[in-house]
């Protein structure tokens, strides 16, 4: 199973879909012409406000690749996956003046046509892991895709490059720890991610995924 959405990384883009206008965006598309990175290679600051994201980045890239962070309240706007990122991204190079790595989130129901999505956010902050169960109430499909999409940009005016990782699972009931976010309501091979040590998570998560795509970048950046 390819671990892209539908349309990001398809060899043969069909021009007339939403997502497919920013299929340029995608490291597989070859791009990285844009993005040639002058300084450090071995770096990333990645800007983000949630702690339990920057020390999963940190647990699976370093110590090859070294990660500083800025907690930036970054403005995040209303559309695709792949404009909140990109938007998400270069708010950040404009506004710390230099390379960063940001990232969004997503929660996708299937039943619910990749709703919450983005809005996952605001959905678990209103209504909490019990409401989420509650919206799938009507549907015997309880099948979910986890969704990370990373946006890099080698600084303002670069466009960002995005790496996106996707694990599907589905939603049950809270089990495990409420450390971080929906870990306790998404399942995966029997176990919810809040079961899970850090490491188990980390093999196989949305994030690391997205995470094993920027690292390949990172490595044929390094050798050209
Ligand atoms: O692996 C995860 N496991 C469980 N929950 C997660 C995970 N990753 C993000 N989350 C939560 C945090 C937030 O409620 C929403 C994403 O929103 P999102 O805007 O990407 O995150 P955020 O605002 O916390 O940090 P940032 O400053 O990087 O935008 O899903
Ligand atoms: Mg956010």
């Amino acid at each position: 199973m390819s671990n892209d959405l539908s349309h990001s990384s398809t060899s043969q883009p069909d021009p007339v879909t939403h997502t497919n206008s920013f299929s340029s965006h995608f490291h597989s598309q070859g791009l990285p012409q844009t993005a040639k990175m002058t300084e450090a290679r071995h770096q990333v600051n990645f800007i983000t406000g949630n702690a339990n994201k920057l020390s999963e980045v940190k647990a699976i890239l370093e110590p090859a690749i070294s990660v500083t962070n800025q907690s930036l309240d970054l403005v995040e706007i209303q559309g695709t996956l792949e404009e909140v990122t990109i938007d998400k991204c270069r708010r950040a190079a404009e506004l710390v003046g230099g390379p960063v790595l940001v990232e969004d989130t997503c929660l996708c129901f299937d039943a619910l046509q990749d709703l919450p999505g983005p809005y996952i956010k605001w959905f678990l902050g209103s209504i909490g892991h019990e409401g989420l169960n509650n919206m799938l109430l009507a549907y015997k499909d309880k099948g979910a895709k986890a969704v990370c999409t990373f946006g890099y940009s080698a600084g303002p005016g670069h466009e960002p490059i995005l790496f996106q990782g996707i694990t599907h699972g589905k939603i049950v009931p809270a089990r495990g720890p409420s450390n971080f976010g929906w870990d306790p309501i998404f399942e995966y091979e029997g176990k919810t991610y809040a079961e899970m040590d850090k490491a188990e998570k980390n093999k196989i998560s949305h994030r690391s995924r997205a995470l094993a795509k920027l690292q390949e970048w990172f490595a044929k950046e390094m050798t050209a």
